[in-house]
């Protein structure tokens, strides 16, 4: 694989993913790293949000100085952006229309060779390829936000997709130096995996508050009091073997089953009630209106306070994992 130095990598779409990334891509390679967005403010936005997420002293990573270097081009069009690019990252909306819309446009300004992902949450790369030239050439490289903390790279080919293309992005994030950890999924299903597990609790949890088994506020404190600081040194599988002792998960299954079975059956999921206008907060929907008040009766709307208070949190928590 070339080296991260020889990738001259073009972002299309700056927004909470977007300028995460460039700040990954500019922190932890060499890569020349062109930035293209619809927004005017673009100049303006990266200015106050990258050199927080770059979190360096080093003045070689100011703006001023990675432009004057040739590391960070802000570009006004796609085709500018796309010039002479070994790999092109879209995080534009998360809409199909979008996304199938843009491939067959960056395939006609690239090389044959230059490398395309997709940043999205869920549309998957068969479905985004469908008008491109060669759709062995599309991946997702799904990240958990903010990628330039969070390790975890969800790597989800087509069938199409050639495998030259998802060791080139497997090796890229394994050899950056940043920590991160990339995960191959082999099939494409709904969500992936990553958000397929999230949502899956989410649902569970939406439905409880529902039912008012528990409030929302109380519910974010179980978790963070129990399965958050458990799943974040092992995961469901690690933890379930410990939990069946000397006998592993297989002890844990047959010692649980019973009541594990019974918890499953007993789920009552719940499905949005959605309008033209998308997700219904009428207090009459049932529980959208119910979880959207209890929330922001709890936290309010998120400020730069939080997310700085999170951030820091979050690489404290992911250095302990370092030391596991
Ligand atoms: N926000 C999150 O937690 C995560 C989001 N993602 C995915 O990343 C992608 C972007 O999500 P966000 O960054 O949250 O959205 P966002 O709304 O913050 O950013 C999207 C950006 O795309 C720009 N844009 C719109 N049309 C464009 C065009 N034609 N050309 C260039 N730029 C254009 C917008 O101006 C905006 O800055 C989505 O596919 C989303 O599913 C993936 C993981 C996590
Ligand atoms: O949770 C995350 O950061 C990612 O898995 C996501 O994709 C975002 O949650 C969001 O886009 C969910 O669709």
């Amino acid at each position: 694989m070339a080296t991260h130095s020889d990738q001259r990598i073009t972002l299309v779409g700056l927004g909470a993913i977007g300028i995460s990334f460039a700040a990954l891509h500019l922190r932890f390679t060499s890569a020349t790293v062109s930035v293209f967005d619809t927004r005017p403010d673009l100049e303006e936005h990266l200015a106050s949000v990258l050199p927080g997420y770059v979190d360096s002293s080093d003045p070689a990573f100011s703006i001023a100085k990675l432009r004057s270097a040739g590391r960070l081009r802000i570009c006004s069009s796609l085709e500018e952006a796309c010039d002479n690019a070994t790999l092109v990252q879209e995080q534009g909306p998360e809409n199909l229309d979008f996304k199938r819309s843009i491939w067959p446009k960056v395939e006609k300004l690239v090389s044959p060779t230059t490398h395309l992902w997709s940043s999205t949450s869920g549309i998957a790369a068969s479905l985004q390829s469908q008008a491109m030239e060669d759709r062995s050439r599309l991946l997702v490289v799904h990240p958990f936000n903010p990628p330039h903390i969070m390790p975890l790279i969800e790597i989800v080919p087509a069938p199409e997709t050639s495998p030259a293309e998802v060791q080139f992005a497997r090796d890229y994030f394994d050899q950056m130096g940043s920590g991160h950890r990339p995960v191959v999924i082999h099939k494409e299903c709904p969500g992936f995996v990553g958000n397929r597990l999230a949502f899956t609790l989410l649902r569970e949890a939406c439905s409880l508050v529902d039912q008012e088994i528990i409030s929302v506020k109380d519910l974010d404190v179980l978790m963070e009091a129990s399965l958050g600081p458990r799943w974040a040194v092992q995961g469901p599988f690690k933890s379930y073997n410990m939990g069946g002792g000397a006998g592993g998960i297989n002890a844990f299954l047959k010692n649980l089953s019973g009541t594990i079975q019974n918890v499953w059956d007993s789920t009552v999921p719940v499905n949005f009630t959605t309008t033209a206008e998308g997700v219904s907060t009428d207090p009459d929907a049932g529980w959208e209106a119910k979880i959207i008040k209890q929330t922001q009766d709890a936290y309010g709307s998120p400020n730069p306070t939080q997310f700085t208070i999170r951030d820091k949190a979050l690489k404290q928590v992911l250095e302990i994992q370092k030391q596991m």
